[in-house]
């Protein structure tokens, strides 16, 4: 009797559980989205329909695969259709704020600049950045990128100074080195026709992983170079896997990749912890008075008077770094050289000014850097046309006014920065058209909106590798100009195309030819 009735009350238990399960279940795939359509509804604002569990993913994939399926004409810089084509897509329905739906997810997009000034910087308080896909997070590292509040606002005024412009300049001799380095590399190849073929993605991407590592390791740049390999290989992975479907709780199985990672990841704690130790002895012996301060000399600095700088959150920075820095500063230098290519009349005039500021040989200096105006006007053109961020979210921390509207706690707003940047209310009618000339009064007064040219994000949260993104990329096409003449290789294909970052779908190959 007692066992039957055991057996009876398991089963009720069970069928509770059950019951509660879906109730939850049919609540957050149903009941809320429903909810939160209606609340946007009664505020005008719109977007297409919600379907169950998967909300928009599938219009989502379908309209990517289509547009990304075929090359587009070199002469055009009209990319947001392809790059974003749900957003230009749907924009076109619902109006520029609308709500779209990434599975059981849903996103207010907001372009308007107004709105976005309100987000970043006369309500920030009322956001914050939105948690990674584990995956992401396992590639970007606990540090400056995803950390919130206090422990974020500590680690941002210790690392701050590291990138400031009078300590960056210090890198300028080093970094023209590495870039001469890979330039004599191009021309020992040279054809029997005095020119190279060359496909920019990898060698820029070399380049940059070689600034950044000093900029992180400094006199450890040596045993620094060994971590970021590891981890570039555990991007690899990451990516690889990245690339095929969600699975939550994948990446805990003991998979062949998965074991992998784990592994490379143990490797690369092990080994930044030996080289914080290292130095941390050094820096007590030697007084490191010459040369850059660099970012792993901040931190274990700081550590010396903080308990809340571990070497777990040091490890966690450097990972950051290397993920932040990296493939942005290249993606640029691509952008910029495949535009160059394009509009030749800019390359003449780019190059005219390097040979009048710096010398038809001469490296050029850290002051010769300030005087390349019109090097300047090309790189935020080509920030602005080609944003290697094309895109950015957060999340409402608590219920928020956004202009008129209500903005329930944890809705997650998509700001659309590629579709800012091509905005014709912003830009003008020649907004997809690559014309430098626009920044020739200088940034704050080349869009009719202050907020209209965000590449570097704004407010609080803005980049802070944006001064070494481009002295960098300056130095390195300063160099380029004075040493080659370049147009696009007949086999590039333009397809600006988005994983994660922007970047040609089919590479950049570029035939260069010395001058
Ligand atoms: C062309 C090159 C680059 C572009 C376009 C770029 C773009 C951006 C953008 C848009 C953000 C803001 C993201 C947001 O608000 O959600 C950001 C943040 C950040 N970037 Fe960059 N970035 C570049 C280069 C670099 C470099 C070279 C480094 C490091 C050496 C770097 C490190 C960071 C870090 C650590 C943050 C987070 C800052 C914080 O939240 O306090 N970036 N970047």
């Amino acid at each position: 009797m007692e066992a039957v009735l055991f057996q009876w009350l398991k089963l009720v238990l069970v069928s509770v559980m059950v019951v509660v399960l879906v109730l939850k279940l049919w609540v957050l795939l149903w009941w809320r989205p429903r909810k939160i359509e209606d609340h946007f509804s009664r505020q005008g604002i719109k977007g297409p329909p919600y379907h169950f569990f998967i909300g928009n993913v599938k219009e989502l994939v379908g309209m990517m695969l289509k547009a990304s399926a075929t090359p587009m004409p070199n002469s055009s810089h009209n990319i947001l259709p392809r790059v974003l084509s749900f957003y230009h897509h749907w924009k076109k329905i619902y109006g520029a704020t609308f709500l779209v739906w990434f599975g059981p997810t849903v996103r207010l997009t907001v372009s308007d600049p107004d709105l976005i000034r309100e987000i970043f910087i006369s309500k920030s308080e009322f956001y914050e950045k939105t948690d990674a896909h584990p995956l992401i997070k396992q590639l970007e590292g606990d540090g400056l990128l995803s950390l919130k509040g206090q422990k974020w606002a500590h680690h941002r005024k210790i690392i701050t100074p590291t990138f400031h412009m009078e300590n960056l300049k210090l890198l300028v001799p080093v970094m023209a080195q590495r870039v001469t380095e890979m330039l004599d590399q191009w021309s020992a190849m040279l054809s029997d026709s005095g020119d190279i073929k060359i496909d920019v993605c990898e060698w820029f991407q070399t380049l940059t992983e070689d600034v950044i590592t000093r900029t992180a390791f400094g006199i450890s740049y040596e045993e620094g170079k060994a971590i970021f390999r590891l981890q570039a290989q555990e991007l690899v992975l990451a990516a690889e896997t990245f690339q095929k479907v969600f699975i939550p709780g994948y990446r805990f199985l003991p998979t062949k990749r998965n074991i992998r990672c784990w592994k490379l990841d143990k490797e690369i704690k092990k080994s930044l912890m030996k080289l914080i130790e290292r130095r941390k002895m050094k820096a007590r012996n030697v007084k490191e008075e010459e040369g850059a301060m660099d970012l792993l000399g901040s931190l274990i600095e700081a550590s010396y008077s903080s308990p809340n700088m571990t070497v777990h959150d040091m490890i966690e920075e450097c990972k950051s770094f290397f993920f932040a820095g990296k493939e942005t500063t290249s993606n640029l230098l691509t952008w910029t050289t495949v535009l160059l290519s394009m509009h030749p009349e800019w390359q003449v005039q780019a190059r005219d000014e390097v040979l009048r500021v710096c010398g038809s040989r001469d490296l050029p200096t850290k002051d010769d850097l300030v005087k390349l105006k019109t090097l300047s006007m090309i790189l935020n053109e080509s920030l602005r046309l080609y944003p290697p961020v094309i895109a950015t979210i957060r999340e409402a921390k608590s219920d928020a006014k956004l202009g008129g509207y209500m903005i329930p706690r944890g809705t997650e707003l998509l700001i659309p920065i590629l579709a800012v940047h091509h905005d014709q209310t912003i830009w003008g009618n020649d907004a997809n058209e690559f014309n430098p000339g626009r920044f020739s009064k200088g940034v704050a007064s080349a869009a009719k909106h202050p907020v209209g040219f965000i590449p570097f994000g704004l407010g609080v949260r803005t980049c802070i590798g944006q001064n070494l993104a481009i002295l960098q990329a300056k130095l390195a096409l300063s160099i380029i100009l004075q040493r080659f003449t370049f147009r696009l290789a007949q086999t590039y294909q333009h397809a600006p195309t988005v994983l994660m970052l922007l970047y040609p779908q089919y590479g950049a190959p570029i035939i260069f030819k010395p001058r």
